[in-house]
């Protein structure tokens, strides 16, 4: 709630020291701030973000998150996608399995789609409630907008030091092209994680299906489980400082080379599970009809690192939406027939934990 004291985020939890990258030193080309980037984006796939010039825009999305998921249920499941959208729309809390045994999620979202975003007044796939729908003008399009600008430019450095043609990325990318980009707001109740083991996962262990999330978190609760580590760790929120990750897609087009990191939601730690969980993410994806395939044909180092892969490792055979639908379909509680479901819908990264 706006003004609401938070509880810091506890000392004595292990977390990921993710690099934080400055984003001013990038856009200026700073060669030793780009090795660092790249560094975040091949080892981890995660990192911080500093000096973005979105935050403004982030706090204004907070609130308008807040008055969204504050409606009343009745009103949000007004807004439930149904079978031909592939997630625009309202998600209520136990809507997906977190795990293979088919455990329920306790996570709300409302997604909004870039191209209804870009569209407005016109309607590009469906409408949301009042709250977003008023705030268009206000909060969502100068959000959107900014995510689109931050990641083209990240795009645009990991697309040189891939070996990628100039506007290569940016082409599977285009913002003016139909696809599962999205605004994401989330929102797990205090009430809820206050009741749970700190391990119960509200959002299970999942990639992300697209190809980049530029995430903004108040409270604790995200985690991240590093290759090769002993167990998972929360990911501290740092005041101003976007979590950006990799995800499924770039790891795809990359052969590899990008990681698209495991990550989960849990209680926030300690005394701050009792509060209201709100976080939001404005997610990339390529363009719907693009295939997921590395793009081996653009890049020498690409080529080499699929063919030191196992073969077909990154041969999808399906296009972004078709990658995204199957996740999607995937990990519905009423589609769950058993741990195959949940298999079936799992990303690159996929380990059992
Ligand atoms: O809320 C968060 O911190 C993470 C959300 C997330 O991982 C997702 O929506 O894919
Ligand atoms: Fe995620």
């Amino acid at each position: 709630m706006p003004g609401t004291v938070l509880p810091p985020f506890p000392d004595d939890v292990p977390t990921v020291p993710l690099l934080i990258i400055d984003y001013s030193l990038i856009k200026e080309g700073d060669a030793r701030e780009v090795d660092r980037l790249w560094q975040a984006a091949t080892e981890l796939g995660f990192w911080y973000l500093k000096n973005h010039g979105a935050e403004e825009e982030a706090d204004a999305m907070f609130d308008t998150g807040e008055a969204t998921l504050n409606l009343p249920l009745e009103e949000k499941m007004k807004f439930e996608p149904g079978e031909h959208f592939l997630s625009f729309g309202y998600k209520h809390a136990g809507w997906m399995v977190t795990d293979k045994a088919g455990n329920p999620d306790s996570v709300e979202f409302m997604s909004v789609s870039k191209d209804d975003i870009l569209a407005r007044p016109a309607v590009a796939n469906r409408t949301y409630p009042t709250p977003v729908e008023a705030s268009m003008d206000s909060s969502v399009r100068p959000f959107t907008i900014k995510a689109i600008e931050i990641t083209g430019v990240l795009f645009s450095v990991l697309g040189d030091r891939l070996g990628l043609p100039k506007g290569m990325l940016a082409s599977v990318h285009r913002p003016d092209e139909r696809s599962g980009s999205e605004a994401r707001f989330l929102k797990v109740a205090g009430s809820l994680n206050c009741q749970a083991p700190p391990e119960k996962a509200s959002l299970g262990a999942h990639t992300d299906y697209g190809s980049f999330s530029f995430l903004h978190n108040r409270l604790g609760g995200l985690q991240v489980f590093p290759l090769g580590s002993d167990g998972w760790k929360y990911v501290k929120p740092i005041p101003g400082h976007a979590i950006c990750n990799i995800g499924d897609a770039m790891n795809i087009f990359s052969g590899g080379i990008l990681r698209s990191n495991v990550h989960r939601i849990v209680p926030p730690p300690k005394e701050q599970a009792a509060y209201d969980r709100w976080s939001l993410v404005y997610f990339t994806r390529p363009g719907d009809s693009v295939p997921l395939e590395p793009l081996s044909e653009q890049s020498a180092m690409i080529a080499d690192a699929v063919a030191k892969a196992p073969a077909g490792k990154y041969n999808t055979g399906t296009t972004a939406k078709g990658w995204f639908a199957r996740r999607v379909r995937n990990v519905q509680l009423t589609k769950f027939t058993g741990p195959q479901t949940w298999q079936a819908g799992k990303g690159t990264e996929h380990q059992e934990f």
